[in-house]
Parts: C-alpha cells; structure tokens; sequence
C-alpha cells in the first residue's frame, strides 16, 4: 500500500488538497480530525488535558474544551506546546495507524496521511511519498485571517509555531504549489494521482501474497513426503507469492 504523507504550513492549503485526492478515490487520515476526536469529554486525551492546564480551558458549560483559549495559550508558549503535543500526540499517532489498517484490509491501493506536525513529528519516514502544499507566507497570512477570523499577530504566531516552508520542502517527493487558483491546484493533485497510483495488481498482490506463501509453505511439506504434484504446487504457489510481492 502506498502511503502518501501530505503536509504543509498552517493555512497553506492541505485540506484543499486532501478534498482532490478523496475525489480521485484515495481516503485521507486526516490528524487534525482525529486530535479534535481525542479532546472530546470521555476521551483519556481530553482528561489528561483538562489536568494539565486546568478547568479555566473550559467553555462556560464546564465541559467542552474551549480552543480558542487553549491555542492562545499553546501557540505563544513553546513549553506549554510541548506539553500539550505530549499527551495528543501519540493518540493521534494510534488511531491514524488504525485507519491505515482499516484502508489496507479493505484492499485501498493507496491512502493520504494528512498531518500537519508531519516533518517536526517525524512521522514522514512512515511514508513513502511526501506531499509539501505550499503558497507564499503573505498568501498564507491572509487566508489564515480571512478563515479563522483572526488578528495579522495571531496569524504570524500560528504560522512560527511550525516549522519554516522551506525546511518542510526539503522533505517533498512533490511541492504542490497553492498560489494560484484551486483549478490550477486541482490539476496538480490529477497529476500527483496519476504518476504515483500503484497498479491493481499489486494492490491484490499484497492482501495475495500471504494466502500463497502458506499454501507454498504447506505444499512444500506435502512434497517433502512425495508427490512431484506437490513440488509443482509449491513452485507454483511460491512463484506467484513472489510476483505479486516484486510487483
Ligand atoms: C490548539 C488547538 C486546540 C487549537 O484548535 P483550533 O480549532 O483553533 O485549530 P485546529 O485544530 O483546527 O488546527 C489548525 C492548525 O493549527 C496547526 N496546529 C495545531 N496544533 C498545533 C501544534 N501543536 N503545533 C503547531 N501547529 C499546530 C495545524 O496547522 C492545524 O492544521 C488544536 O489545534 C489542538 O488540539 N492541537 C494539538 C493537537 C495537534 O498537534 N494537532 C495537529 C495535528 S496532530
Ligand atoms: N488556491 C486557493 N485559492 C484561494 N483560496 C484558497 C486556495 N487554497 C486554499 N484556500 C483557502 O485558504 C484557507 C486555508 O486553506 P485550507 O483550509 O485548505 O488550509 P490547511 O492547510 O488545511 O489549513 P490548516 O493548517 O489550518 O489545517 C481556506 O479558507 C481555503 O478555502
């Protein structure tokens, strides 16, 4: 299965791009979702949260996490940050790896890891290709304002909280590049799909290959007591576990 890392800046387009590939049949984990799933009451995560920085985090219900609040303290405090990626992070990381499965079982050929924190969480060596979106930083001042309603001094903390494009770029199989219209950017991803999809066959060879290593293994031990039927079947199981793998 090919796993296709997809990252970018805040704001700098990922979820544009997560939509284009869903539309050309390839699902997306999308982190962000999930660490919005995890900080829902009843959740460890949202416990563990709610101890750390306190009830004041908390909607007027006393039960809801107030984000807003929450990321004007996680994006101008580094340490606190940390503290708050400590308790999400490896829930994030458990449950994506759970839908991976989900996809890989149900015979997807490929699947889109929509990570923002990809690069700085080390979670791109899981991948096989990465995605960078990318737009310039004026571009992505205004968008980020326009669509979270926030100050020009929110947006630049928010945007320093991560790492600089032009490091995240050096991690890219392919840039997309988000300056221009959504058509433009929409081509971009057709393309990406196109050149990186891996064929059926492979697909098949995987969810395949371990059902014909154990008939080859089996008729191996049938051989072994005779039969030069069975040494045909081996070889033949064998060599097909084998082609659909290569494939
Ligand atoms: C701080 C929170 C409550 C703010 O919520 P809010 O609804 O305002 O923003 P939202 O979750 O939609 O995130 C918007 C963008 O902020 C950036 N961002 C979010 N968390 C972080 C972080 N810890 N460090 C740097 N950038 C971050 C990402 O680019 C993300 O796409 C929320 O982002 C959060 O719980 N963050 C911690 C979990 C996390 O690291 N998520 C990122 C994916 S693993
Ligand atoms: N090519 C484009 N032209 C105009 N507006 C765009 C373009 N691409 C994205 N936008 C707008 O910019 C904003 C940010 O885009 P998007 O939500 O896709 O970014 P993101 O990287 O997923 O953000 P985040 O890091 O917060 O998850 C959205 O309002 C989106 O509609």
């Amino acid at each position: 299965m090919l796993i296709i890392g997809l990252t970018g800046g805040i704001a700098t387009g990922k979820s544009t791009v997560s939509k284009y590939f869903r539309e050309g049949g390839i699902p997306v984990i999308d982190a962000d979702q999930i660490a919005r799933e995890i900080l829902q009451p009843g959740e460890r995560p949202y416990r563990k949260v709610v101890e750390h920085f306190g009830r004041e985090i908390l909607q007027p219900d006393g039960v809801q996490i107030d984000r807003q609040k929450l990321g004007a303290i996680i994006f101008n405090d580094p340490e606190k940050r940390r503290a708050l990626n400590g308790i999400t992070h490896p829930a994030v990381r458990r449950r994506m790896l759970t839908q991976i499965l989900k996809y890989y079982i149900s015979g997807y050929r490929a699947c889109v890891l929509d990570v923002p924190l990809l690069i700085e969480s080390r979670l791109d060596k899981y991948c096989s290709k990465i995605v960078v979106v990318d737009c310039d930083r004026d571009t992505q001042v205004q968008r980020l304002m326009a669509r979270d309603g926030i100050s020009y001094e929110n947006a630049q903390s928010r945007i320093n909280a991560q790492l600089p494009m032009e490091e995240k770029k050096r991690y890219a199989t392919r840039v997309i590049d988000n300056n221009e219209d959504k058509t433009r950017t929409a081509q971009q991803v057709e393309e990406v799909i196109k050149n990186w999809m891996p064929s059926q066959f492979s697909t098949w060879g995987l969810l395949v290959a371990p059902v014909a290593i154990i008939a080859g293994a089996a008729s191996l031990w049938v051989a072994g007591k005779n039969l030069f039927g069975g040494w045909t079947l081996s070889v033949g199981s064998s060599w097909l576990a084998a082609s659909l793998f290569i494939n």
